[in-house]
């Protein structure tokens, strides 16, 4: 939990415009085309309306000389009914959906991008950290592009296009709009990097708290029993009130910079005024058009001060999209399609070295030659690396020297797909989805009927505790997962095995953490599923793999002992002395 966030550092740097305008376009990923598009309307109907408020210079000055209104007004309102058509048109992102399309695609190519990370790379994140990218900073990244476009367009061309059209009628106030209103330009630059820095130390504290919270809820158990609430909750407040003082000062140091860039698009107005004031004292300008001008630069101080007041969105939209660009940049494993599939499955480890982090290898130099169909356990003290090296065989990581290998072929050299057909994984920890209870055992096998899926839960003992559910197995496990227990959990898990019939079966201490009744239920459900397949199984409990044809013992990153219950036994090694230990505890129990 004290793991530095992968995304704090770097978090600070203000992105140069051209940088934003890039994540702009980039996040809308395949919908580019209709973002450009949309925008494209949406600068047209800016730059009517600009032109549309500035013909009230010539309606005004028609209205003084002639006392007649002219075409004008049609003109006018013309202009403004076209800019409003086109608004509507260019809103049809949004409202067609576009910006929810682009979302649901960061979705699948971030899930896609995760399923190809390696475990060794993931597990560099804190809790939390990346569902936050998956659901808000996807959000914000391609939910606000569209908006956020609308929004610098409006505030950028409709004080052009007014400028530009008011220079054929009177260059004096076109020249005064071209010349104070870029001035916030620089006070909008000073203000971004005050937000930037601000958004970012608010982001650090949030997933502080977010983390603090998570721990607190998870560990509520554990603090109960141990009478440690009290402190973790002090804790939790302690870490909740930094993040509000944050936010107090942010929205402070927010508010100043605000008020005055608000102020300067004020100023204009007021300088305006002014010179208006002294042409029409001159006699070069008459009231009428000094305020026909001024209902103008009301209508471009709102664009201004619009775009002011949401600006600081704009820094949320990059901080997301530099998330998104850090996970889309993480090296993958290697993805390859063998021609041809393993026809038998040998595993072979040859040489293999691994380390979450390279430095501190965990498994050093492993050479293993598994028979097939034949029952292989890995034993060894808590955290000596067994579920490392059987997660090397589901290439949750790749070995960083040796090789891995199944009838010959690297499993390097497999797609995901290929390698998982060959391989089912029952672990302690079962993880049902949101879904029936039927679809989360066809998951294991999505073409497999009913039937089948029910056979597979009958052989796995499931089938009776599933039939007193209220709706059988289309109970969703929403309803009723805290209520399964880890036995009825665990034989879901052996159903979905069974289902998906694999030559080869990794069980990762499956009946550990069950109760006597719950462990023969699920020893029962496992001798329906071992049969015929080539076994490694890691299991503390020594009596529950005395029959394996081959225990390993793992001690040092390497396999210290190797062989069966009665060749290890008589050597005077460490799997006599867990055996002889574990006999012990039981006889005194
Ligand atoms: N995702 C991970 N990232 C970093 N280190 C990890 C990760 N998973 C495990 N480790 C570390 O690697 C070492 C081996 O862990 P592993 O789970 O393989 O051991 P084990 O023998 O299966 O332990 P146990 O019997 O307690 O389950 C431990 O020191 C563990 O803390």
């Amino acid at each position: 939990m004290n793991m530095q966030s992968y995304f704090n550092d770097d978090t600070r740097r203000v992105r140069s415009l051209r940088e934003t305008y890039r994540y702009l376009i980039r996040s809308a990923g395949k919908q580019k085309p209709k973002l450009m598009l949309g925008l494209t309307l949406m600068f047209l109907s800016a730059a009517l309306f600009g032109g549309s408020i500035a013909t009230l210079y010539p309606f005004f000055l028609d209205l003084e000389n002639n006392g007649a209104f002219g075409p004008y007004p049609a003109l006018l309102t013309v202009l403004l009914i076209v800019s409003i058509g086109l608004r509507v048109a260019a809103e049809y992102y949004d409202t067609n959906g576009y910006s929810q399309r682009a979302i649901s695609e960061w979705r699948e190519r971030l899930g896609d991008k995760l399923r190809r990370i390696s475990l060794s790379v993931l597990s560099g994140f804190r809790a939390g950290e990346l569902n936050a990218v998956l659901i808000q900073s996807v959000n914000e990244a391609a939910g606000y592009a569209f908006s956020l476009m609308t929004m610098v367009i409006y505030a950028a061309t409709i004080p052009l296009a007014t400028a530009f059209v008011l220079l054929f009628f009177d260059w004096r106030f076109s020249a005064v709009i071209l010349v104070v209103f870029p001035l916030i330009i620089p006070l909008y630059l000073w203000r971004r990097k005050a937000f930037r820095r601000g958004f970012s130390i608010l982001a650090e504290a949030n997933e502080k708290l977010k983390g603090e919270a998570v721990e607190f809820i998870q560990g509520l158990d554990v603090l109960k029993s141990t009478g440690q609430t009290e402190n973790k909750q002090n804790q939790f407040k302690r870490v909740a009130a930094d993040v509000a003082v944050i936010q107090r000062i942010g929205t402070k140091k927010g508010e100043y910079p605000n008020l005055i860039i608000t102020s300067a698009t004020q100023f204009g107005f007021i300088i305006m005024l002014i010179f208006g004031l002294i042409w029409v004292q001159t006699g070069t300008a008459s009231w009428l058009i000094l305020a026909a001008v001024m209902v103008m630069i009301a209508r471009v101080s709102d664009a201004l001060n619009f775009f002011v007041q949401m600006s600081s969105l704009l820094e949320i939209f990059v901080i997301s999209c530099e998330k998104l660009e850090k996970v889309m940049k993480l090296p993958e494993l290697t993805e390859k399609q063998a021609e041809k599939m393993p026809d038998n499955y040998r595993i072979r480890y040859q040489n293999v070295s691994f380390g979450y982090h390279e430095q501190q290898p965990i498994l050093r130099h492993i050479n293993l030659d598994i028979v097939p169909n034949t029952v292989n356990a890995f034993v060894g003290a808590s955290g000596c690396g067994k579920t490392t090296l059987l997660r090397l065989l589901l290439r949750y990581a790749d070995p960083q020297q040796g090789s891995v290998s199944i009838g010959g072929t690297d499993i390097r050299e497999l797609s995901q797909n290929q390698l998982m057909s060959l391989i089912s994984a029952v672990f302690q920890e079962v993880y049902l989805f949101q879904d029936s209870i039927l679809n989360n055992i066809r998951m294991a096998k999505p073409e497999a009927t009913d039937e089948m899926v029910i056979a597979a839960a009958e052989q796995a003992q499931c089938h009776q505790f599933i039939q007193a559910l209220p709706q059988g197995y289309q109970t969703q496990i929403a309803d009723i997962g805290a209520n399964l227990s880890g036995g009825e959990k665990q034989r879901i898990a052996i159903a979905r095995a069974i289902l998906k019939d694999a030559p080869i079966l990794i069980l990762d201490e499956p009946t550990a953490a069950l109760d006597t009744q719950n462990e023969l239920a699920v020893q029962r459900a496992l001798e329906a599923l071992v049969k015929n397949k080539t076994i490694l199984i890691i299991a503390h409990r020594l009596s529950t793999i005395a029959n394996a044809d081959c225990i390993y013992v793992i001690a040092d990153g390497g396999i210290a002992e190797q062989g069966c219950h009665a060749q290890l036994i008589t050597q005077n090694g460490l799997y006599r002395t867990f055996w002889q230990y574990q006999q012990e505890m039981n006889d005194d129990n």
